[in-house]
């Protein structure tokens, strides 16, 4: 028996967006119970066909997909963008607001029994379809995350701070927990795909060179690194503990702006945690000042605490001998 009311507090989300939050919490909370089950609600993790992106789809990116747009027709959205469908479909031509989602986020572990999530945006609808999602990312009135993790929790902003809520898994109710979060300003930690570091530009090369050269660099300490593959576990992680998250563009062929896409991934995350204090960038520029081209299009994504964020564009404007320099030689970031 679905919940009348999934989100328990709704002091801030702003009154017209209440039915639409409404909509993705009560999913939300069946999606927490589909995955809580796991193998016995069916191969959740099996391969049924492939998205524009070009990505496996998994059985449960298909049923989350087709869970949010089901009940987002009665929510007040008009335009539903997803990143398991080509193209953006309307839902409900009176609708006021144009809802961006991964579906599934972190679909590489649906199987290990990892925290994985769904990732949305909100813009308000315009009179046609991509113009409502192909803006400036700081047009978003709303972005956020559900991560199905040991809890199941919303992260969310509507411009007004990030506020964080938990599922009680007796009540089934969003409960409020934390109105503003911070994002810690002091951590070592980063995370990256280092697989691909022979692919990678030689700025990242250097920044990520410096932090593994720890205590014998020119960063003089140690650092530690995480790479979950979820780019919600991240995210979670570095609002409560701090740190770096970095998806560079590289020289793979189809990864030349990195692996995450804009409009439903990095546009809500990067919302979320300038909200929260910290700072968000395509590596060089803030990624709230972007334009998607289209709908699945990638970016570079660099996020986290705004002293590292910062130090990792400050890599992309070193002159060449400094980034060639092995790190024993970099001069300039010498502490
Ligand atoms: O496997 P890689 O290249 O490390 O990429 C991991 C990234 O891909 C993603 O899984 C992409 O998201 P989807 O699972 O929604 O396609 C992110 O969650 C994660 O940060
Ligand atoms: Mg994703
Ligand atoms: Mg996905």
């Amino acid at each position: 028996m679905q919940n009348e009311n999934p989100l328990r507090d709704l002091e801030h989300i702003p009154a017209a967006l209440q039915p639409l939050m409404n909509a993705l919490c009560e999913v939300g909370i069946e999606l927490s119970r589909t995955i809580q089950r796991g193998p016995l609600g069916g191969a959740l993790g099996a391969e049924v066909g492939e998205n524009t992106g070009g990505d496996a789809q998994k059985a449960l990116d298909v049923m989350a997909d087709e869970a949010f747009m089901t009940r987002l027709q009665t929510a007040n959205v008009r335009w539903y963008a997803s990143e398991e469908q080509d193209v953006v479909i309307e839902l409900d031509p009176k609708g006021d607001y144009a809802l961006a989602i991964d579906p599934l986020d972190g679909s590489s572990n649906i199987d290990v029994n990892v925290s994985i999530g769904t990732i949305f945006s909100i813009f308000e609808a315009k009179d046609a379809a991509d113009p409502s999602f192909l803006r400036p990312a700081n047009e978003q009135i709303g972005g956020g995350y559900i991560i199905y993790g040991p809890q199941t929790m919303l992260v969310v902003t509507f411009g007004k701070g990030t506020q964080e809520y938990l599922l009680d898994p007796d009540t089934k109710q969003f409960v409020l927990i934390e109105e503003a979060v911070q994002v810690p300003q002091t951590s070592r930690e980063f995370a990256i795909n280092a697989s691909n570091y022979r692919h990678w530009s030689k700025p990242i090369r250097a920044y990520i060179d410096d932090c593994i050269a720890g205590d014998e660099g020119p960063r003089a300490r140690n650092f530690n690194m995480r790479w979950v593959a979820s780019l919600v576990a991240e995210t979670h992680r570095i609002l409560t503990r701090g740190g770096v998250f970095l998806y560079p563009g590289d020289a793979r062929k189809g990864y030349e702006k990195g692996r995450l896409r804009m409009v439903y991934e990095c546009a809500p995350i990067g919302f979320v945690i300038e909200q929260a204090g910290g700072k968000a960038t395509n590596a060089q520029d803030p990624i709230l000042e972007q334009t998607a081209d289209q709908l699945h299009a990638r970016t570079p994504f660099v996020f986290g605490s705004t002293e590292k964020v910062s130090r990792v564009a400050a890599y992309h404007d070193l002159p060449e001998q400094e980034v060639n320099a092995l790190f024993g030689n970099r001069g300039l970031f010498r502490v």
